[in-house]
């Protein structure tokens, strides 16, 4: 089963229950309305399948996710944002609610948008290196919704999270260990996928039904706010980006991700 070819689906070479959910738009998966309308379409495909877990991963050798896509926010067409972040939030709401046990096999960079598709699986093993993961969005003159904060909320203590967003820290992967922004690390992608079928394994004896309605119980906090104020939210991004400060804040963010290739040319 796959989702366009910006998401594919396969099933786990031992248990064909369990879905290698891998995303792959290079060179950084940054997250645009394709990739998420991509990964919207599997996460229905996926609630309505036989599978019963599923591991979230990238094709990319250094990126799980580069988060949101800068260029729907930079000087966008407001019909396309506006599209653009609905979808976003059905993203959210369909992987943070699913009926299937979820975990992030996170092969590399997870900022912003891409530490939020993980924080929305219910468990996280990151391959140890350079690599960072966290919700940065002051660091680019921009603010976290509420719902990127409430799911963070769902990982870490409140009193590690209101620092990590108020100072847009990206953690090291050791940093994320040990506040429980992930569970575990791991030596490669594949070791990764392994600590992450561990995790599914926990729940070879639990009924399917009674543990993800406890699952969705846990969440529903952020989940009632979004779907209470999903038009508000999207009305918020768009006026947002009408602000001429945050063009500005994202253009000098665009040309120093440029100027950081150049360098290294
Ligand atoms: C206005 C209201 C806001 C509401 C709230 C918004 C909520 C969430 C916001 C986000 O998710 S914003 C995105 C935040 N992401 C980042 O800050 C990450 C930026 N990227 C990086 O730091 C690095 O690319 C990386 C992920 C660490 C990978 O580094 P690497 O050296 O492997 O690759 P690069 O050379 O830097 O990049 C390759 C290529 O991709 C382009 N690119 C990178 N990230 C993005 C992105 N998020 N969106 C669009 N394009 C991206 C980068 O510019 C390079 O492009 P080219 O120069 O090759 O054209």
């Amino acid at each position: 089963m796959s989702s366009q070819n910006l998401v594919t689906v396969t099933p786990d070479k031992d248990n064909d229950e369990i879905a290698i959910v891998t995303m792959q738009r290079p060179p950084v998966n940054s997250l645009n309305l394709e990739l998420l309308q991509a990964l919207s379409k599997t996460l229905d495909e996926l609630s309505t399948s036989d599978f019963r877990a599923m591991v979230l991963t990238s094709a990319s050798p250094t990126v799980f996710s580069a988060g949101l896509d800068i260029m729907e926010m930079y000087k966008p067409d407001l019909k396309r944002a506006e599209q653009f972040w609905s979808t976003l939030q059905d993203v959210w709401l369909k992987l943070f609610e699913s009926n299937l046990i979820t975990a992030a096999a996170i092969n590399g960079h997870a900022p912003a948008g891409g530490c939020l598709l993980a924080m929305s699986c219910e468990y996280r093993a990151m391959v140890s290196g350079k690599y960072s993961i966290g919700l940065n969005e002051t660091a680019l003159g921009i603010v976290a919704p509420r719902w990127f904060m409430d799911c963070m909320l769902n990982t870490i203590s409140q009193r590690e999270a209101e620092i990590a967003l108020t100072t847009g820290k990206l953690f090291s992967v050791e940093e994320a260990l040990k506040v429980g922004l992930i569970d575990e690390t791991a030596k490669d992608k594949e070791d990764a996928i392994n600590k992450c079928l561990g995790f599914i394994e926990k729940f070879e004896s639990i009924p399917p039904l009674p543990r993800s309605m406890t699952k969705q119980k846990f969440r529903a906090n952020g989940v009632q706010w979004l779907k209470a104020n999903k038009q508000a939210d999207i009305d918020e991004f768009v006026h947002f980006l009408k602000f001429p400060q945050v063009q500005q804040s994202l253009e000098m963010y665009i040309h120093m991700l440029k100027s950081k290739q150049n360098k290294s040319e």
